[in-house]
Parts: C-alpha cells; structure tokens; sequence
C-alpha cells in the first residue's frame, strides 16, 4: 500500500475535562475519499482543525508527507494550509463582498505575490466553472440559494488548487437534489483534480455514495475503518445502528450527555 498522505497517531484531545479523543490514529492515503462518521459532538469537525492546526494537540502525533504538523511554525503551518483547504459548514461566505471576490479570497491570503489580477480572475472563473455556477461573480452570497452558496464554498476551496480537500458536512440542511449535486461534485472532482478528500457527514446515503473508505468515531477513538462494503457487512451493533439510523439501545448516559 501506498505511504499514508496524512497520519494521525495516538492523538489526544480535551476540552477542561471533557476527553475528545483519548487515542485517535487513522491513516489516509493519497487520492482517496475518506468519510469521517459518528455521533453529534464526537469530535469530527475537531479532527480536521487539528489537521490544518486550527486547534492543537494536547499529545500525539499529526503528520502531513512525513512532515510533523504539531511542531510547525505558524509560517510552515501556512503553507500547509495552503495545500489543504477547508469547506466549512454553510460555505462560511463573508456576505459584505461578491462571489467572485469570496472565490479570490484564499488566492490573495496565499499567492498575493504570485499571481496577477488577472489570473486570479480567470482562476476564479475557473473554480465556479467546475462547481457549475459559471459567470456569477458579481453577485452577493446574499441572493444565492443555500446549495448554491456551498458551491460557491466548494469554489473558493477548490480555487488555491489544494492537495487535500476537507468537508465539514457538506449536504446538512440542503434538499435532495442539492445533495446528490454535492455528491456528484465531490466524485467530480476528486476525478478531476485527483485531490484527497476528508468528508464529515451525518448523511449515511451520502456516505455511501461518495467514499473509498470511511471511518467511525465513537468515544474518543475510531472503532472502524474499512470500505462502504466494509461497513455495510459490519457485525459491530455501534456501526450497524449508526448506519441503519436506529437509536443505539446499548448507548450510556455518557454518550447520551455528551450528544
Ligand atoms: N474550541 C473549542 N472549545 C471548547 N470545546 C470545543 C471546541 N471545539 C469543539 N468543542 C467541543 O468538542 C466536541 C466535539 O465537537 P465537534 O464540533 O468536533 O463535533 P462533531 O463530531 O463535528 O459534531 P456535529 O456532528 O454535531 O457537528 C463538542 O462537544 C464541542 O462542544
């Protein structure tokens, strides 16, 4: 097998007292799609912004090429955040500037020295292009429908032409249609610009229909990493309930509190 492109080892994590992650470790290699499962608050969203260093780790070990992500100075760490973009939930869009300056926006914090005006602008047309929304830079993030403004979120990511893409639940609160055309797109471009992905999601059919492997987190470790045919076959009641959307009857008053 390939070397993972990112590595997480015996990562640990607390808030006061509260344990996030007690032994996190979970490899992923160059090219795939990973789904990140789990309960509400488990600490998902937690493990990319450990990644890019958004938050930090109280032990272990985080490692990008090789390259120890835990230690890097907040230069390096730029660098890094260049190669690995994150959608946030709802696109995150600033309202008070147009698309095409939101879809700009990581090109002028990372490659103002670079790049010309006008290649930011056609780099911009091209990112709205591949996300289907060719032409609309001039409008504002307030006139678009929610679908419409986690593309132009999936744009502005894809823009600075990332080696990983992060998604923190890219289909929450969108219609079907909207959904499956997120879907396409993450296959779409992990196709197209053969990108690294990690997706967050509470949404099973999304899951299924977009990943190489997944992952379930369930307290403060993951308890599964495998193919969707994996995961489907699974014999573990954690992942089977978790997959088949029925209510864990093994599940604590822990699990319960910390949901
Ligand atoms: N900066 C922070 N300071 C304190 N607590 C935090 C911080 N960030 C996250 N947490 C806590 O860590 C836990 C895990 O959060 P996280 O957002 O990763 O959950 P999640 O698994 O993504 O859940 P959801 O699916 O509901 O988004 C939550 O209880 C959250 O309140």
């Amino acid at each position: 097998m390939a070397e993972p492109l990112i590595r997480f080892s015996h990562v640990r994590k607390a808030f006061g007292p509260k344990t996030i992650y007690r032994d996190l470790n979970l490899d992923i290699f160059p090219g795939e799609t990973l789904t990140v499962m789990g309960g509400s608050g488990v600490g998902k969203s937690v493990m990319l912004k450990l990644l890019i260093r958004l938050l930090d780790v109280d032990g272990g070990s985080v490692s990008f090429h090789g390259e120890e992500i835990t230690r890097m100075s907040e230069r390096e760490i730029g660098g890094v955040r260049r190669r690995i973009a994150m959608l946030f939930q709802g696109g995150a869009l600033f309202d008070s500037i147009s698309v095409g300056e939101n879809v700009a926006y990581g090109l002028r914090e990372h490659f103002r020295d670079t790049m010309s005006e006008q290649q930011i602008a056609e780099r911009v047309d091209w990112a709205l292009s591949l996300v289907g929304l060719p032409k609309i830079e001039a409008m504002r993030p307030a006139d678009l429908s929610g679908g419409m403004k986690k593309r132009v979120g999936l744009a502005r990511a894809i823009a600075v032409q990332p080696e990983v893409l992060l998604y923190d639940e890219p289909t929450t609160g969108l219609d079907p249609i909207n959904t499956e055309r997120i879907n396409h797109l993450i296959r779409g471009l992990k196709k197209a610009l053969n990108v690294t992905s990690i997706v967050v999601t509470h949404d099973m059919k999304s899951a299924f229909s977009i990943s190489d492997r997944m992952a379930m987190v369930v307290r403060g470790e993951i308890i599964a990493v495998g193919t969707p045919d994996d995961f489907s076959r699974s014999k573990d009641p954690r992942v089977a309930d978790f997959i088949n959307g029925t209510a864990p009857v093994t599940e604590d008053v822990e699990t319960l509190l910390r949901a």
